[in-house]
């Protein structure tokens, strides 16, 4: 389809679109008004991730394209745990643990969109009204357009029971909140249109639904992306292994980099579209890239992502410490590091700089022969490092670099 609206064709040409619920009815609004439209975020951990990131990036494309984002930070519908995409039912957390991992991972919005002017982002926390709300009120009031049966046909339910996973019955009810936040948010901020990754599209489509059979005059709009996957085809997110998170005191600026750097080769350009404000011709001609040059392309990848979380200074630090350490083997002060206090386990040292996650990982590395402790390889697992003087730098194959510090 042709979409007459800026909004649409910037998420078109960079290809965040998955599913939309009426992309007529959204083109003409979008190019005839300034939408309101929110994201929400769960605070199951003190950081947001890779994977989240594409969301964030929609909240700034619905921005750049001259509308309002609205971040809503999940601290009520956290206390219930999404059941979507989810085998099993997260754990549960404290207030207090939802409070710090709010406080933690607000920050990052800033980088990302702009909280003033006239379509300056709002940021919102859902346990404003849901926590407020009385039982048997909202049985009452949001009860009856629910019906049962239809709940169940949905992917986060239906996918449990077809498994013969349990769902909790408070989980089975987190559709519901999700649903009462878009109509919430409309009255509110006059906010028409939701968005998230692909699991969310059942709860997106309940609050459009629940707006409407509550007496919305207005359409309520969704849109859905595509879900980020790892090499191994596994959802990225914090539950798996190695996540990627934004927060820098989970992963520093150096480590961002190298993820970027060390794309897969298919995934290159459609991450330059979803993660970077590099223009579309620009990518185009990275396209043409064949072999070893497409490495030039991952490196404007790191740059500009880099750049975009960490700033532009710490973007060029990583860069050029990769550069010394891959091009002249080179050591340098800005790589990964971990204090020794004299010596330290090779395995501790592996886990402790987050290159393994395991100690049976580490020994499995050791034993393939991809352990070098300064440039000679590690045999035995067992080896304590005396770290005297100067720092030792210990390699995991041939990207991953550390210093024990003495
Ligand atoms: N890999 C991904 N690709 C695209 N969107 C994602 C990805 N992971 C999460 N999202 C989206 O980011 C938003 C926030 O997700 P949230 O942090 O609450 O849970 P999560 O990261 O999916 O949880 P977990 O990692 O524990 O599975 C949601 O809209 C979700 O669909
Ligand atoms: N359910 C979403 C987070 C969310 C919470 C409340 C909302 O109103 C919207 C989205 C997730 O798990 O990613």
């Amino acid at each position: 389809m042709k979409y007459q609206s800026s909004l649409l064709q910037l998420l078109e040409s960079r290809d965040y679109i998955h599913q939309l619920t009426d992309a007529e009815g959204l083109d003409a609004l979008a190019a005839k008004e300034q939408v309101t439209g929110y994201v929400g975020f769960d605070a199951t951990a003190p950081s947001l991730h890779v994977g989240s990131l594409v969301q964030i990036m929609l909240l700034r494309r619905l921005q750049q394209a001259g509308h309002r984002p609205i971040v809503l930070m999940g601290g009520g519908t956290t206390k219930v745990g999404d059941p979507s995409g989810k085998d099993s039912s997260r754990q549960l957390l404290s207030e207090e643990a939802i409070q710090a991992n709010i406080a933690s991972i607000r920050k990052v919005f800033e980088r990302f969109l702009d909280f003033d002017g006239p379509n300056g982002a709002i940021m919102v926390d859902n346990d404003d009204w849901l926590s407020t709300l009385s039982y048997l009120e909202l049985l009452r009031d949001v009860g009856p357009h629910f019906t049962v049966n239809r709940m169940l046909t949905f992917d986060s339910v239906k996918l449990r029971l077809d498994r013969e996973q349990p769902l909790t019955f408070l989980e089975f009810n987190y559709m519901i909140l999700q649903a009462y936040d878009f109509r919430e948010l409309y009255q509110r901020h006059g906010c028409r249109l939701q968005m998230g990754g692909s699991d969310q599209w059942g709860n997106i489509v309940n609050g459009i639904e629940l707006t409407r059979r509550m007496g919305g005059e207005e359409e309520l709009f969704g849109v859905t992306t595509p879900l980020i996957t790892t090499a191994d085809g596994k959802k990225m997110g914090k539950t798996a292994a190695g996540a990627v998170w934004l927060n820098p005191d989970q992963l520093g600026p150096y480590d961002y980099w190298q993820f970027w750097r060390n794309t897969a080769d298919a995934d290159v350009l459609k991450f330059l579209k979803l993660f970077t404000d590099i223009p579309l011709q620009t990518i185009g001609k990275y396209a043409e890239l064949e072999g070893q040059e497409i490495n030039e392309a991952k490196i404007a990848l790191a740059d500009a992502a880099t750049a975009m979380l960490h700033g532009e200074e710490a973007a060029r630090m990583a860069n050029e410490t990769a550069r010394k350490t891959f091009e002249q083997g080179a050591s340098d002060d800005n790589l990964p590091s971990i204090a020794s206090n004299g010596s330290i386990s090779v395995l501790d040292a592996l886990t402790g700089l987050g290159f393994c996650a395991s100690n049976g990982e580490a020994k499995r590395k050791i034993k393939e022969g991809a352990v070098k402790l300064d440039g000679a390889p590690v045999t035995d697992p067992q080896l304590l490092i005396a770290v005297v003087g100067q720092p030792a730098k210990l390699s995991l194959g041939k990207k991953k670099h550390g210093l024990l510090l003495p």
